[in-house]
C-alpha cells in the first residue's frame, strides 16, 4: 500500500533501523537521508541514502520540510530513544508514526505519535499507545490495554486485555501477560516470563524455573 506523508529521515543505522526502512520502503515513502554516528555500509538496505554523520546534521532541515523516524532501538537500561523523541519534539519536529502493512491495528486503538508497529503485530480495540512506543514483530496488545511512553514489546509478546503499564517498560521477547495486569515504570520483563501478579515499578521479572508436581 502506498502511504503519503513528508520526506523522512531516519535516526540510526543498527537492526531496528533498517527494520522500519524496510517498512518505510515497502509503503512507497521517501527516505532522504539516515542520520548515525556509525558507518551505514554493514547493512546493505542502506545502500543509497544520504548519510548524515550525526543528528546535528538534521537541523540543516525545516521541520516544515521533513518527518523524523527513530530507528533507535529500545533495549532495558537505555534511554537514548526517549531523548533523541523528546529533543526534536522540543524542537519543533515531529515522528512518524509506522505501522507496517502487514499489522492488524484496530481503527478503535488511540495510536500515538512515533509509535511503531512492525510485521504482524496487533492492536486491538481500546487500547492506547503512547508516543514513542514500539510494538515489534508478531506481538500483541489486546482490548483496552493502556501502554505508558516508549515501552517496547518485543518479538512475539503478548498482553492480553486490560494490561496497564508505566513509561519506559520493556516486555521481553516472547513475554506473556494476562489480563488485568499492572506494570509499573521502568519495569523489564524478561524474555519468555509469564506474569500474573502486578508488577511494581524498577523491577526485573526473570522467567520462572519450571515447576513440577508428580501427577496423581
Ligand atoms: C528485534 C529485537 O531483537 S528486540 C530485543 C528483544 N530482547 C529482549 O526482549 C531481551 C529481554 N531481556 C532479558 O530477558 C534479559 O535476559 C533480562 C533483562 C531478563 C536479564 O538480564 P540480566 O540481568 O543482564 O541477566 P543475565 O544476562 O546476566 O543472565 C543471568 C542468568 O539468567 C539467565 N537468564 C536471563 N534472562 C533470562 C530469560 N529471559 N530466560 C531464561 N534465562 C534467562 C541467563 O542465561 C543467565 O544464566 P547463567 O547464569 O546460567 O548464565
Amino acid at each position: 500500500m502506498k502511504h503519503k506523508t513528508k520526506p523522512v529521515i531516519i535516526i540510526g543505522s543498527g537492526g531496528h533501523a533498517s527494520v522500519l526502512l524496510d517498512v518505510l520502503l515497502s509503503q512507497g515513502i521517501e527516505v532522504i537521508a539516515v542520520s548515525s554516528n556509525e558507518s551505514v555500509i554493514e547493512r546493505r538496505i542502506f545502500s543509497g541514502i544520504n548519510h548524515l554523520r550525526g543528528n546535528e546534521a538534521i537541523y540543516d532541515f525545516s521541520p516544515d520540510d521533513v518527518i523524523l523516524v527513530n530507528g533507535v532501538g529500545s533495549m532495558p537500561n537505555n534511554d537514548i530513544r526517549a531523548t533523541i523523541h523528546r529533543n526534536f519534539i522540543d524542537k519543533g519536529y515531529r515522528f512518524l508514526t509506522v505501522i507496517a502493512d502487514s499489522a492488524i491495528v484496530s481503527e478503535h486503538a488511540n495510536i500515538e505519535e512515533g509509535c511503531q508497529i512492525l510485521h504482524k503485530a496487533v492492536v486491538q480495540p481500546g487500547t492506547q499507545l503512547s508516543a514513542c512506543s514500539i510494538v515489534n514483530t508478531a506481538a500483541s496488545v489486546d482490548h483496552d490495554c493502556h501502554i505508558g511512553f516508549n515501552n517496547h514489546i518485543a518479538p512475539g509478546a503478548t498482553l492480553s486485555g486490560q494490561v496497564i503499564t508505566g513509561d519506559n517498560v520493556h516486555i521481553g521477547t516472547g513475554a506473556n501477560i494476562i489480563h488485568c495486569i499492572n506494570i509499573g515504570q521502568k519495569t523489564v520483563i524478561g524474555a519468555g516470563a509469564t506474569v500474573t501478579k502486578h508488577i511494581e515499578a524498577n523491577q526485573i521479572v526473570y522467567p520462572a524455573k519450571n515447576f513440577i508436581q508428580t501427577r496423581k
